[in-house]
């Protein structure tokens, strides 16, 4: 069939569009070119009137490309295409937007040629001229081997490209075509072949060579060319795929979605900034224009920043020093890693941990510490500020000036620089220093001469350190460990020795600490591992030299399958180890040389003997009345008057009232229930004053001074009290304190280190001489009860219980059982303090004679009647004296204890009886004479 000719409108495509029949195309277009499509548009009889679309490749490929024009001339090969939309781009623009405002919408239709080949002016895409163009003669039908192996190829890319298909409908739609191909007829497999290759991806320049292919069979055979080609490259890559997935680590596939994340983001990034310019201008404005938006949207850039930031801290770091060397290191393997990736955020976290805490290579804060040290007013200032914060406690604060002179002495010493000695044997050579006011600036280094009648020390020989820390040895003392029951202001004193060094102070509760890892952290290798307690109260006290408060050491659990966190902390406390403490985290050795350590514990008992050896014992055993009242007058009221928003000028205790709130209220060696009773009597005046002042706005003399302050009653009387705190808790225990025989009342001291009095209870039942022990007894407690029954059995007709030596009281008259109950049966009980308590009760339940209830004890005993000493005596005592015991029967080994550590006013107030036998203990507990004792029983205790 001859090819015919006619005159369209012809539209230049650039590089790299390219427009194959049958296919469909969009492109952006200015403003010039869609006036010159609207008027044809308008002038066209048909609703989507007909162009000649000609593919205008790169200038270097043209002669390539076009391959049937002649070199150096314009392109010649195009479809024919129908314009299909032509519209105005609103929200979505292409890039070079806006010069090209409007989308057309073309579909091919079939291959044409140019008369003419188009000249360069016309190869832009703004322009748009009639030309004689050509149609091709109608195909052919091509020849069945060449439609074969087209077939062939076809159905092969087509396979590929199913089986690489993620999603399932468009491996349908693949294999859909498939059995299309398998089924076409030959004739329309040049139709086919248009359709795939439009559809399939390939290189611009084979689909030019496939759309200027002139013949029925060259165009099949370069289609088969382009689908083998497609297929090897599918087939290639996606043996790389596969190869890849193997060999890539999951960080890396995840660095590529990041990467392919950050991408989409950028472009939404983009097109929003578009947006908000177009909004702005009416879309009159170009790319990038936009406004800046929050500065939260603005993460590139703070990332930059914060790594620009933990770069400078890494700098800072000590040149040489551990740290920087770890710091650096790990920057570089941060910079290696892919943002974003949870690696990266690893290493970033422990980075950031690494950079803030503070090293003694970058510390130039001790100066200011020693500075303190060195001022000669330092101990009577640090005297005033413990005055000013605590009550009493005169030994303790005494023992903790001691303490501080012992810190400052050591701190003047070691802010001194040390020479070696070159010959001890000369006098001349050894260097002393003025001791006292040496100073960092102002040491004086002096020959050592004897005849100087100055305090000098010579110099020990210089030490070299091993450790690249120890440029600077810690200010060591002791660590304080503060005994004591709760409330008894152990914390409240550590931050007074704090206030008093000028350093910060931080506080590490230990209470049910049972994991190493707590307190030295956990190695880098867990998910959310982070540094133990002791570095975190470090970095946040942000010097090297705090004070650091171990609350409750006592609580610390003990060794288990999570470590042993005790251990842990002797080498926190252990002044040869914690120049280098280990923190897993960390991973580099933190110098805790230079910390103050304070311990704090409710009891000794619980404390491990290691630990223990490192302490010096400090102990706080409670108050007595007196004491808490002038606690709670002078600190306590002020303190919760300030936080309640009331001043002493609207209220005030009578002393009566606070006298009657510190023994009926509560009883405790501490002053936390008392502070707490207190706070409820403040609170309660505070409503009462808003309701008073509202009533008072109300009546009109809301600015009226006088008339508010008229009818309010400041003052809170004994008679208040329960209708503010309630029925008293302790009121009438010393009338429930029963005088009755078998029972006696013992001193104890409780798991808090509280001491107070317990009675211990005994009967008789009838039985065969068995004894019977309850109230939850440890070991030791019962084996007190046991030696306390043999001594009774033993004495029982020196006593008067028995009729002759050698009966058992109690199997004889009647057999019974004696049953001795110590109650609070929920509480675990042990120690032998009990065996005088146990002792008076048997005998008081086979004696009938009854013991007074303003009497308690407390002493060990032996199978030979001796009483041995005990220990808490302060605490018993004190507990004693709350409770409203008028007499203690103590061991005669404690006598000192009370003189020393019992204050005057309590001695005075109660009656002690010393005493060293048992014989002794019963005549003061029941009264001389008041047991019917054998004659003969002092030559016996003479013959013991
Ligand atoms: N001698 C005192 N003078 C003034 N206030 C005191 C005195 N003793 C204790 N306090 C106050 O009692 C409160 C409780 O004290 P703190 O917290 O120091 O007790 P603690 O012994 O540490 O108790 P815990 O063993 O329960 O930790 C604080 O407000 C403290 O100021």
């Amino acid at each position: 069939m001859m090819s015919s000719s006619s005159r369209l409108p012809v539209l230049a495509l650039p590089y790299p569009l390219i427009l194959l029949p049958t296919a469909r195309l969009t492109v952006p277009i200015g403003r010039t070119l869609a006036d010159k499509l609207l008027a044809i548009l308008q002038d066209s009889e048909s609703t989507q009137p007909v162009l000649a679309v000609v593919p205008v490749p790169p200038l270097a490929d043209s002669s390539l490309a076009n391959s049937s024009s002649p070199p150096h001339t314009g392109p010649v090969h195009g479809t024919t295409a129908r314009i299909i939309r032509l519209v105005r781009a609103r929200t979505l623009s292409a890039p070079g937007a806006p010069r090209h405002p409007y989308l057309l919408s073309l579909h091919g239709l079939a291959r044409v040629r140019l008369a003419h080949p188009l000249d360069a002016d016309s190869q832009t895409l703004d322009s748009l001229s009639e030309r004689a163009v050509v149609n091709p003669a109608a195909d052919q039908v091509p020849p069945r081997e060449t439609v074969e192996a087209f077939k062939d190829a076809a159905l092969r890319l087509l396979d590929r490209l199913a089986k690489d298909s993620v999603q399932l409908q468009r491996k349908d739609e693949w294999l859909r075509v498939a059995v299309m191909v398998e089924e076409i007829a030959d004739h329309r497999s040049t139709w086919m072949a248009d359709v795939l290759v439009a559809a399939i991806n390939g290189d611009y320049q084979d689909k030019l060579a496939f759309l200027t292919a002139t013949s029925v069979e060259g165009r099949l055979r370069r289609a088969t060319e382009l689908f083998a080609k497609q297929t090897s490259i599918s087939e290639v890559s996606q043996k790389i795929a596969s190869a890849v997935d193997e060999s890539l680590s999951r960080q890396q596939k995840e660095y590529f979605l990041r990467q392919q994340l950050a991408a989409i983001q950028r472009e939404l990034q983009s097109l929003h900034h578009t947006n908000n310019a177009q909004a702005l201008t009416g879309g009159a404005q170009g790319f990038g224009a936009g406004g800046s938006g929050s500065e939260l949207d603005d993460d590139d850039q703070a990332d930059a920043d914060d790594l620009a930031e933990l770069r400078k801290k890494i700098e800072a770091l000590g040149v040489g020093s551990e740290e920087r060397k770890v710091g650096a290191r790990e920057w570089r393997r941060l910079k290696r890693i892919p943002q974003g990736s949870v690696e990266n955020g690893v290493i970033r976290s422990y980075l950031e941990w690494l950079t803030s805490l503070p090293w003694p290579s970058a510390e130039a804060s001790l100066s200011a510490d020693h500075e303190i040290l060195k001022d000669p007013g330092f101990l009577t200032r640090a005297r005033t500020q413990l005055d000013a914060d605590h009550f009493g406690l005169d030994q303790i604060k005494r023992r903790l000036i001691e303490y501080l002179a012992v810190v400052r002495l050591r701190a003047m010493a070691e802010a001194t620089p040390q020479i070696p000695h070159t010959d001890p044997d000369t006098n001349a050579s050894q260097l002393a220093i003025t001791s006292g006011e040496a100073t960092d600036q102002h040491c004086a280094l002096v020959p050592f001469s004897t005849s100087d009648n100055v305090l000098r020390r010579p110099l020990p020989p210089l030490e070299v350190s091993k450790h690249p820390f120890s440029k600077k040895k810690g200010v060591k003392g002791p660590v304080l460990l503060f005994v004591g029951p709760p409330g008894t202001g152990k914390t409240s004193l550590g931050q007074s020795i704090a206030k008093a060094l000028g350093r910060p102070f931080q506080r590490i509760s230990l209470g049910g600490v049972r994991d190493e890892a707590e307190i030295r952290g956990h190695r880098r290798t867990y998910v959310a591992s982070g540094p133990g307690l002791i570095v975190q109260a470090l970095r946040k006290a942000g010097r090297l030299d705090p004070v650091i408060l171990l609350d409750e050491v006592d609580k610390v659990g003990q060794s288990n399958y999570h470590g042993d966190p005790g251990a842990a902390l002797l080498e926190v406390l252990d002044p040869e180890q914690n120049h280098a403490f280990n923190d897993h985290y960390v991973n580099v050795p933190v110098d805790l040389s230079q910390v103050l350590f304070i311990c704090t514990s409710n009891t000794l008992d619980t404390i491990s003997a290691p630990l223990l050896d490192r302490c010096e014992v400090v102990e706080l055993s409670g108050y007595t009345y007196d004491e808490k009242i002038h606690i709670a007058r002078r600190f306590l009221l002020p303190k919760q008057l300030e936080a309640s928003g009331l001043s002493e000028s609207l209220l005030s205790l009578t002393d009566n009232a606070l006298f009657r709130i510190t023994t009926l209220y509560t009883r405790e060696a501490g002053v936390r229930s008392l502070e707490r009773a207190i706070s409820a009597v403040v609170r309660f005046k505070a409503v009462e004053w808003i309701n008073h002042i509202d009533s008072v706005a109300a009546n009109g003399n809301a600015n009226n001074g006088d008339a508010i302050l008229k009818g309010w009653r400041k003052q809170v009387e004994e008679d208040e009290l329960e209708k503010i705190l309630g029925i008293p808790r302790w009121d009438g225990e010393e009338r429930e304190r029963e005088e009755r025989c078998g029972v006696v009342y013992g001193l104890v001291v409780t798991g808090m280190g509280e001491g107070g009095i317990m009675p211990v209870e005994s009967t008789a039942i009838s039985g065969s001489g068995r004894l019977k022990l309850t109230g939850s007894l440890g070991d030791v407690i019962k084996e007190s009860g046991e030696i306390a029954l043999s001594w009774v059995k033993a004495h029982a007709f020196d006593l008067g219980i028995t009729a002759a030596r050698g009966i058992d009281p109690l199997k004889v008259p009647d057999p019974i059982d004696v049953h001795l109950h110590l109650p609070a049966g929920a509480q675990k009980k042990d120690g032998p303090s009990a065996g005088i308590a146990m002792t008076c009760a048997l005998v008081s339940l086979l004696t009938g004679a009854s013991i007074s209830k303003d009497i308690a004890m407390t002493g060990e005993i032996t199978l030979r009647g001796r009483v041995t000493p005990v220990g808490g005596i302060r605490m018993k005592v004190l507990g004693a004296h709350r409770a409203k015991v008028r007499k203690i029967i103590l061991p005669w080994a404690n006598k000192k204890d009370v003189e020393h550590d019992v204050s005057l006013a309590v001695r005075q107030e109660m009656q002690f009886c010393f005493v060293q036998t048992i014989n002794e203990a019963l005549d003061a507990a029941f009264g001389k004479g008041t047991l019917g004792w054998r004659k003969d029983i002092i030559m016996m205790e003479g013959r013991l």
